[in-house]
């Protein structure tokens, strides 16, 4: 599959990485001659953070292409995406050569802000709105607005690169989400030019309180808790009122003199200017890359999305043994050398563990039919030195099941081949109720003695104690 990205600045260069990064392969026009070195530095701080969100390996990265010209980068696209500034005659100008030069089959979309997608194709473009959001390599959110099939076929693709498409009623000037952020940010700027309060004292009214209540649950679910047990009825009752005090500007926009810019763009220098941009990148990517993980955990918002994306990777195969992982090493899982932690073999054994047990059909439903395993002992051998962004593979061999007791060999192989670690791990099938030892029944058993009768007649694994 090929993408042709028409503008390669923060979030042409965003949408690069997205598409690369899961197998794509991407075609970039930029005239800018920086835009190399730009889109460079925008996949490195990619390439660290994407993988990060996955327990699984993202497919192979596909191949980049810089072109001085349109006609070749739309060539054979699947996708083009447009990502120049935001001017009305400069979007119609590029999209009138785009639908000259794409193929007819090819999803076109713009990354604009705010223009209406009957604005954009008031000449007769092919063309739906497409709006991400910075960094759109990890941020999933991506709002469709135009033609239902054509935003249809989008919202399938978008799917398979780990996104969420959000498809519009009907149109409006800046779509959803940046018709809120704007009300956010007019009300923002009036408190700065009042006096109110600095650009620092706003971004930590954001990030200590309302902030991190958005990223799981939104404004309509948090504000239903905030009614307490009568929900939001009783919520819009006592906070309605409200509307009628003044407690927003909104439509009363401050005026945009240089002296408002210097202002606000002083107080963000003294706020932030002791770090690079890029490094605040790397910054805000290693905290979203936390936090997504956290919701994936309980399958809310984003989480939810990369959940469900991590099921479409696929495992590849090892001659006859199950990979029970294949992944990433992730930044955060290094320590001040720059070394995976030692805690972190444990827990790709671990992940091998639960992937082997997934394998035999272990899962939810026979957790809630009261059997499951535990972990008796893991004898762990550190082999070689593992980094983060290193791929690493992990396959499984059964060593012994016998009765309740099941042993499994997990080696820890680098991209190389060369064996990173071994995994020895003895585990008791139990009876949760009794709490006691308790052999598999049923298809689990077949299934987990099918594994033990092949992996027996494998050579006995050095450095595994008999
Ligand atoms: N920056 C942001 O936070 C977001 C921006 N957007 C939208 O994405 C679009 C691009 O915005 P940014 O990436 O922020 O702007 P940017 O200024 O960082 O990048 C625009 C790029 O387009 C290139 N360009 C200019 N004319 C061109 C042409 N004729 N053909 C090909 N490339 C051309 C420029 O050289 C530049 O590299 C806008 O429509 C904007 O509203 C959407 C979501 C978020
Ligand atoms: C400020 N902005 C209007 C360009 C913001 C967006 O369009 C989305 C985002 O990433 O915040």
């Amino acid at each position: 599959m090929k993408a042709a990205i028409i503008g390669g600045g923060v979030i042409g260069g965003g949408w690069a990485a997205r598409f690369l990064l899961n197998g794509w392969d991407v075609a970039v026009f930029d005239p800018d001659p920086e835009a190399a070195r730009k889109i460079g530095e925008v996949l490195d701080n990619a390439r660290r953070a994407l993988p990060a969100l996955y327990d699984r390996a993202l497919p192979a990265e596909g191949t980049l292409r810089l072109h001085d010209s349109l006609a070749p980068a739309v060539a054979d696209a699947d996708w083009v995406q447009e990502s120049v500034p935001e001017r009305l005659e400069l979007k119609h100008k590029v999209h009138a050569d785009i639908s000259r030069l794409a193929p007819a089959q090819a999803v076109i979309g713009s990354s604009t802000s705010g223009f209406k997608p009957s604005e954009l194709t008031a000449q007769g473009a092919r063309v739906i709105v497409a709006h991400p959001f910075n960094p759109v390599y990890l941020l999933p959110l991506v709002e469709l607005v135009g033609a239902a099939d054509h935003c249809a076929r989008a919202a399938g693709i978008l799917r398979g690169v780990g996104m969420y498409p959000l498809t519009l009623r009907k149109e409006i000037d800046a779509h959803i989400a940046d018709r809120l952020l704007e009300a956010v940010w007019r009300e923002s700027l009036w408190l700065v030019k009042d006096g109110i309060a600095t650009t620092a004292e706003i971004d930590e009214a954001i990030r200590m309180g309302f902030g991190l209540r958005w990223a799981q649950m939104g404004l309509f679910e948090t504000y239903r808790i905030a009614g307490g047990e009568a929900g939001m009825a009783h919520f819009m009752a006592q906070f309605g009122p409200a509307l009628e005090w003044p407690w927003t500007k909104l439509m009363d926009v401050p005026e945009f003199t240089p002296e408002l810019v210097e202002l606000i763009a002083g107080q963000s220098d003294a706020q932030s200017g002791h770090m690079s941009i890029r490094a605040l990148e790397r910054l805000r990517d290693d905290n979203l890359v936390g936090m997504m993980r956290v919701l994936k955990k309980t399958g809310t918002g984003a989480g939810g999305t990369i959940g469900a994306h991590e099921t479409t990777l696929d495992l590849p195969s090892d001659d006859g043994l199950p990979v029970t992982v294949h992944r990433v090493i992730p930044s955060g899982w290094t320590d001040r050398n720059g070394r995976m932690n030692e805690a972190r073999y444990l827990e790709i054994g671990a992940q091998a563990t639960e992937r082997f047990m997934e394998m035999i059909g272990c899962d939810a439903a026979h957790a809630a039919k009261g059997g499951g395993y535990v972990t008796q002992e893991d004898s762990l051998r550190y082999l070689a030195e593992l980094h983060a962004g290193e791929t690493v593979r992990v396959n499984s061999q059964v060593l012994l099941a016998e009765d309740s007791e099941t042993r499994l060999f997990h080696r820890v192989f680098k991209a190389d081949g060369t064996l990173a670690a071994t995994v020895d791990t003895v585990l008791l099938h139990v009876d949760m109720a009794t709490r006691r030892g308790a052999p598999p029944d049923g298809p689990m058993a077949a299934r987990l003695h099918e594994f033990a009768r092949a992996h027996a007649q494998m050579p006995w694994p050095e450095g595994a104690r008999r």
